[in-house]
């Protein structure tokens, strides 16, 4: 039985990303700390669910059966956590559950109870992010099947960036284009919202400020934040924008996609599997898209390429946002790669020192919270991404 009082019910949030489901259950009043958290791996090589409790103490693991379970379509590893989860809580009541989805498109820019409208509204955005989209939406339909009665709210990882300005939004086209909703979006907004807000609690002076926030992950991307809002990120209309990514090329020249169709005569589903999964650190190092792999592997030409690359692109999105915010006091590193690689946080606030970013290199290599030098003229500091505790305010704010 969870260790908290039982009427009180408990509320599920749920980050469906590229390469992963992240959950975690929250007692359904102001504390914060999950009852228990954890992952399913969809794919992969070991798909499955992994669960902790409070001390990050296993207390439930589960592979996938050989039937097909690795199908993120079908939501098996889902069903699974629901399994697991109504042991966990007994009697408890679940009184909702939230998602991250990844497209709000222009009509969904704040969190919202999702209806069979609502639903089917958010189906037709799949265009917009042709994998992503899906993925989001995957849970909501397993979870609607296991408990037909839960509450379930959607949470948008583009409706942080919703109020940048135009020129941030804007893309050079035809009005006639442009009208119709192809403009910049953004995304990894759940993780931003998070980081503006643990900067307001333990960083006021910088959350006031002009902050760069570095998701770096599977997906990657920045957020340029002043007083806590987002006034440009480098994903666009697309997950694709930007820095480059795991599998996913970042910012490239549209003219390169029209030779490929045109001289090379690749399709619509050639040309987006090139750019959503065979392209990256995966595509220029051959050899992975983990950066773990990668580091382990710095002889080889290629990977050190690849990783160039990644650097060299950073700083120069990290420059184009610092012209936006004219100027920077901070930066801030989350996600898989920003919270867990010293090599990656040193190189790129040593590419950034003509800004008079300093690091503290033995804090960095420790990862600890504040990571540059007392004379550094930018803040850097290191915060654990966490889109599963905007989910759960999202749920409470709406099924209270
Ligand atoms: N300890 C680590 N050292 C280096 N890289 C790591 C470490 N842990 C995770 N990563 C990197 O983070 C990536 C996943 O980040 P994450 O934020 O979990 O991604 P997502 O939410 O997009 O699935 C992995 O692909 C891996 O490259
Ligand atoms: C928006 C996005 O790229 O998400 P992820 O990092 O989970 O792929
Ligand atoms: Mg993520």
């Amino acid at each position: 039985m969870p260790p908290y009082s039982a009427e009180a019910g408990a509320v599920l949030a749920l980050n469906a990303g590229s390469s992963s489901v992240k959950f975690a259950v929250y007692p359904a009043g102001p504390e914060a700390r999950p009852l228990a958290r954890g992952e399913v791996e969809i794919g992969g090589a070991r798909p499955g669910f992994v669960a902790y409790d409070r001390d990050g103490k296993t207390i439930a693991q589960q592979s996938a059966q050989d039937d097909g379970d690795a199908d993120r379509g079908s939501m098996p590893g889902i069903k699974a956590v629901m399994d697991w989860l109504d042991t966990f809580m007994g009697d408890t009541p679940l009184l909702g559950a939230g998602h991250r989805v990844v497209h709000g498109g222009e009509r969904f820019t704040a969190p919202c109870v999702i209806t069979d409208q609502v639903l089917a509204a958010l189906d037709t955005l799949t265009p917009l992010a042709p994998l992503h989209q899906p993925a989001s939406l995957a849970p909501v339909r397993a979870l609607r099947d296991h408990r037909p009665q839960l509450r379930q709210v959607a949470c948008f990882d583009t409706a942080f960036h919703a109020h940048m300005p135009d020129v941030a939004q804007r893309l050079a086209l035809p009005r006639t284009i442009t009208d119709q909703g192809v403009r910049r979006y953004g995304f990894h907004g759940l993780s931003y919202e998070h980081i503006a807000r643990r900067l307001s609690d333990i960083a006021p002076a910088l959350a006031k400020g002009r902050t760069i926030v570095a998701h770096l992950g599977s997906g990657a991307s920045l957020c340029a934040l002043r007083d806590g809002k987002s006034i440009d990120t480098t994903m666009g209309f697309s997950v694709l924008d930007g820095l480059v990514m795991g599998t996913r090329c970042g910012h490239l020249d549209p003219g390169v996609t029209l030779y490929l169709a045109q001289a090379l005569g690749y399709d619509h589903d050639r040309l987006q599997h090139l750019l959503y999964h065979e392209s990256g650190l995966l595509g220029v190092s051959g050899r992975s898209a983990d950066m773990r792999d990668l580091l382990a592997h710095r002889d080889d030409p290629p990977v050190m390429q690849a990783l160039d690359l990644y650097i060299y692109r950073l700083a120069r999105e990290v420059a184009g946002l610092v012209s936006a915010l004219d100027g920077l006091d901070g930066l801030v590193f989350t996600a898989g790669v920003g919270e867990h690689t010293p090599y990656v946080r040193a190189r790129l606030c040593a590419a950034l020192g003509w800004l008079g970013v300093r690091l503290d290199t033995q804090a960095n290599d420790r990862s600890a919270p504040t990571i540059s030098a007392a004379d550094s003229a930018v803040q850097v500091r290191v915060e654990p991404a966490d889109e599963e505790d905007v989910i759960r305010r999202c749920v409470l704010q709406q099924i209270g």
